[in-house]
């Protein structure tokens, strides 16, 4: 097989339960058809459901991932992957920024899948998502379902009252909601 799709950022992101590890570990997984070699990377202070695997929230899709603090750490293991995933990628630090080793690979032809929540539970943009989505070549804003009305959610509210910004956790601690049942919750709007 001639591998030619290749120096692609593809970023799927949006709220929490909106699919995004789910079409993650698809496309790795055509990837993985097509012939290409692959990566999972994931924050390693993502340990939910497994610390060795990425797994969504239905579990029905796993996949075999390797656990960095930085960014920076993909290029030591990476050299000779075609495909790179990168889930929870809001939670990934870097010492030089983000797209100073995105855009490495990308020159050397490694196509790059991100996973990664927008905005945190009050609606403040995660920083390095900021920086990757106006220069990735394909951007997917997935929804997951209001569970208060059935509409499009657009954050992830937080139904314990935990304060800091990072809290790892599925269902028990958070729920998608749309923008007006949010302000509805939070500011009785
Ligand atoms: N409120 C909800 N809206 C949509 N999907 C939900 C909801 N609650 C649970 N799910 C489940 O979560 C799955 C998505 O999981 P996952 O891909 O891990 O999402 P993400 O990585 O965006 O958190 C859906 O396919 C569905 O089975
Ligand atoms: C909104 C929000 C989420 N988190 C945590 C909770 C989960 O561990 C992950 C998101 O996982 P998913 O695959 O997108 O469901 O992030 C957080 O720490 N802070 C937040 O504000
Ligand atoms: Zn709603």
């Amino acid at each position: 097989m001639i591998n030619n799709y290749v120096g692609k950022l593809i970023v799927y992101t949006g709220s929490m339960f909106s699919g995004k590890t789910t079409q993650l570990l698809e496309t790795l997984r055509r990837f993985q058809i097509a012939g290409y070699s692959t990566m999972l990377f994931k924050p390693s202070i993502d340990t939910r459901y497994s610390i060795s695997e990425v797994v969504n929230h239905p579990k029905n899709y796993r996949f075999s991932a390797v656990s960095i603090e930085y960014i920076e750490d993909i290029e030591r293991y990476a050299e000779n992957v075609q495909v790179i995933g990168i889930d929870e990628f809001q939670f990934i630090k870097s010492i030089f920024g983000p797209l100073k080793t995105i855009n490495k690979l990308l020159l050397r032809d490694k196509t790059i899948i991100i996973a990664g929540l927008d905005i945190d539970f009050q609606g403040r943009p995660f920083e390095s998502m900021k920086e990757v989505l106006p220069v990735a070549d394909y951007v997917y804003k997935l929804h997951a379902i209001c569970v208060n009305c059935g509409q499009d959610a657009w954050i992830s509210h937080r139904i314990t009252d935990e304060g800091e910004r990072i809290v790892i956790g599925a269902e028990e601690k958070y729920q998608p909601l749309c923008r007006r049942c949010f302000y509805r919750v939070t500011q009785g709007k």
